[in-house]
């Protein structure tokens, strides 16, 4: 895999000046009115998972991530069918990554800023109604008569059914004129906030488009083939058994023609793949364990990279993770694959957990903004702060400082961020080489996201640093 994938890339377009938000538009929005409501729509509806859908962009809105939100709303609408636990998701997701050209196409539609169930609701039919590859998932007038529908089954939207329907029909009457209007605001256009859009710019200024585009494109089922269980020709051969289409695309890695739910992955239940990005799938051979070492993952969960060190070597793994939840899922996950680590719920800022016995490897996965992941997490762009990214990085800089001190001399330490901002990754990897005088070894350091036939992986940042013995 190349340091840095490189791609043509057209001239950037010269910028329009953008249209100023009214003021009403722009004001935050407000928490969704009737949260706890649960729907009379048929579950199987088209506007039953628009309402769905809408209800979790709305809280998403108000700072909760989208899986969270959406698990919400099943957790509220048991009746609830995998299929339309399916159609929400989908739904939620291209709102997501939509959001910036769908508010536009709000302010320019509506008389008055709606409110935040409305939008929302408005956001998931323009979402589907203006797909970036030009195929509605249905049809036009269907979206149009089920998102109207929709609004009439929520009293959060029921009052502006009329509005709503105008404002549909108005865009399959007048869609050029208003998509040329809305896509003059870079926000509108890229879909990220605009300190989201200077930031890639300024950090990658060569890239920076197909960055931000790459971060829109629904990503793919990449496969993680378990080495215990069979080798990786055999495992396409399983797949091909199944009718599914597979390309390899690392020495692990498995990418599927057509994502499906896990259930579906042959083997998945006993062991015999994990969904793991081609990218993350780096980790566990660069630490370079060896049979019998004993191995500090610092920031574990949900134990992707603790689950491949273990596939990979017979050894002594201590999995920390801060969050004790998040921590049963690396359990969860390693008895699906018949392997086993200590597990620990601590702080790796701390040494209180730590028997004082050196490691002879640590990988240090840091928490940081998620900004390299975000076709998996779109709706990460619209809920971090420009702040963040220096809040992580003092406290990741802190993780690495402390779990130092527990390697062995002559061990090695990774670090590995999901980040594209080098305050998180080759910033923090030099200020630490500097401080503990760490020898830093060969190792990818920035991959930025990348998508297509040929390489396909997330944005990750690699340094690896040896201890001097
Ligand atoms: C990027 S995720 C790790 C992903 C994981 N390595 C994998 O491959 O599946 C970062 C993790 O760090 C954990 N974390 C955050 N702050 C921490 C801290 N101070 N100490 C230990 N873990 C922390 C989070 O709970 C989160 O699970």
């Amino acid at each position: 895999m190349n340091k840095r994938p490189t791609l043509s890339l057209k001239s950037p377009a010269k910028p329009a000046a953008p249209k100023k938000l009214r003021a009403s538009h722009a004001r935050e929005l407000k928490p969704a009115l009737q949260t706890h409501f649960q729907t009379n729509l048929k579950p199987d509806s088209l506007a039953y998972s628009l309402i769905g859908a809408a209800s979790a962009i709305a809280q998403v809105k108000t700072g909760t991530n989208l899986p969270q939100a959406l698990a919400q709303v099943w957790a509220r609408q048991p009746d609830t069918t995998p299929q339309a636990r399916g159609a929400m998701q989908d739904i939620g997701y291209r709102a997501m990554r939509q959001l910036g050209q769908s508010e536009a196409l709000i302010t320019l539609m509506a008389p008055k800023a709606p409110e935040p169930l409305v939008v929302a609701l408005l956001c998931c039919a323009l979402a589907l109604m203006t797909a970036p590859d030009d195929t509605p998932p249905y049809e036009e007038f269907t979206i149009v008569d089920q998102t109207v529908t929709a609004a009439g089954g929520h009293p959060d939207t029921a009052r502006a059914k009329g509005m709503i329907n105008a404002v549909l029909r108005r865009l399959l009457r007048e869609r050029k004129a208003l998509l040329d209007a809305a896509l003059l605001q870079p926000v509108a256009k890229w879909n990220y906030p605009q300190w989201w859009i200077d930031a890639v710019k300024t950090a990658w200024p060569q890239q920076w488009q197909q960055i931000l585009a790459s971060g829109n494109m629904a990503p793919p089922l990449t496969l993680r083939v378990n080495p215990r269980q069979q080798t990786v020709e055999q495992y396409l051969a399983r797949l091909a058994d199944a009718g599914m289409t597979a390309t390899r695309i690392g020495p692990y890695a498995v990418r599927l023609e057509k994502p499906v739910g896990v259930h579906l992955i042959p083997g998945f239940a006993d062991g015999a793949a994990s969904v793991q990005d081609a990218g993350a799938q780096l980790a566990a051979p660069l630490l370079d364990v060896q049979n019998g070492m004993r191995v500090l993952d610092a920031c574990a969960a949900p134990g992707g990279k603790t689950c491949h060190i273990l596939e990979l070597a017979d050894a002594d793994v201590t999995a920390l993770d801060a969050d004790a939840r998040r921590l049963a899922r690396v359990g969860e996950n390693l008895d699906r694959l018949k392997l086993r680590a200590t597990l620990k719920a601590a702080d790796a800022q701390n040494n209180d957990w730590w028997d004082g016995q050196p490691f002879d490897r640590i990988l240090a996965d840091v928490p940081c903004t998620a900004s390299g992941i975000v076709r998996r997490h779109p709706d990460i762009r619209w809920l971090r702060r420009k702040a963040d990214t220096l809040q992580l990085a003092t406290l990741s800089g802190k993780i690495l400082d402390n779990l130092w001190q527990m390697l062995a001399p002559g061990g090695k330490l990774l670090f590995v961020t999901c980040s594209l901002w080098p305050q998180e990754s080759e910033a923090q990897a030099a200020a630490f080489a500097v401080r503990h005088q760490a020898v830093r070894l060969d190792a990818p350091g920035q991959l930025l996201p990348a998508g297509g036939s040929g390489q396909d992986h997330d944005g990750l940042f690699y340094a690896l640093f040896q201890k001097n013995a």
